[in-house]
């Protein structure tokens, strides 16, 4: 039996570049992890796949799930379900896979309360100009649709306390690094290689 794998939780504000830096750590491969594919209600953007960039569900099937007790997590954001499937993240932790969740903060929070061992990282822009010329820049949103993500914007900033890390991402490469760094050192807090120890000696 492998050391149970950990639960990373990258928030921050629509458009700072968390799936960005999501794919960038991915290809560098450095560092090992897997990617928990979030289910949404909201519509599909074009190039993004079903079962890939999300599960794309309608209400209904998000609500039936919910009752179901599939999801780890979920929250509304700006008129529309996401929630984290639970059975993927159990599964893969339980082989001792690290998992990383990139979620808005509320839901952020339930993760935090069912599992308080997972590291809480927020990644931040380095002003709200160049969060929303971001926004603006994917081109994915019209402008009603940014206003109100700037809007919420504002509101998760403020959530940053409740996070163990915050990383600027001025720099793409810069924001790889830290999160990297992050994820090394907590690999090496006391309680977990106590754990892996246990394990060897047969305890
Ligand atoms: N609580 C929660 N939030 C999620 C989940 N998946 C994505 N989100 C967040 O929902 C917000 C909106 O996501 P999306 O519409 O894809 O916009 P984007 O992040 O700007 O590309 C972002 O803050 C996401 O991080 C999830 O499974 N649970
Ligand atoms: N450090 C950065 N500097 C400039 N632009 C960035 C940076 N990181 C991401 N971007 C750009 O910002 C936009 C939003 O990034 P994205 O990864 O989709 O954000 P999120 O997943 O947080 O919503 C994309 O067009 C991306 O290329």
């Amino acid at each position: 039996m492998s050391t149970r794998g950990m639960l990373i939780v990258l928030s921050g504000p629509s458009g700072v570049g968390k799936g960005t830096v999501r794919k960038a750590m991915l290809k560098k491969s450095s560092i090992r992890f897997d990617y928990s594919v979030s289910m949404t209600t909201r519509n599909m953007r074009p190039g993004e796949e079903d079962g890939v960039d999300y599960y794309f569900r309608t209400n209904e099937e998000f609500e039936d799930e919910i009752a179901n007790g599939g999801m780890l997590e979920y929250a509304k954001y700006v008129d529309h379900y996401y929630g984290t499937p639970l059975k993927y993240v159990n599964e893969k932790l339980d082989k001792g896979i690290d998992v990383l969740l990139e979620i808005e903060v509320n839901g952020a929070m339930q993760v935090r309360d069912k599992m308080p061992d997972g590291v809480f990282i927020f990644l931040t822009p380095p002003d709200l100009p160049s969060l929303r010329r971001r926004i603006t820049h994917r081109g994915t949103d019209d402008v009603k649709t940014i206003d109100k993500r700037m809007e919420q914007a504002k509101k998760e900033i403020e959530m940053m306390s409740n996070y163990d890390y915050a990383v600027v991402n001025d720099k793409i490469p810069n924001a790889v690094k830290k999160i990297e760094g992050i994820i090394r050192s907590e690999h090496l807090r006391v309680p977990r290689v106590i754990d892996k120890y246990k394990k060897i000696i047969g305890e």
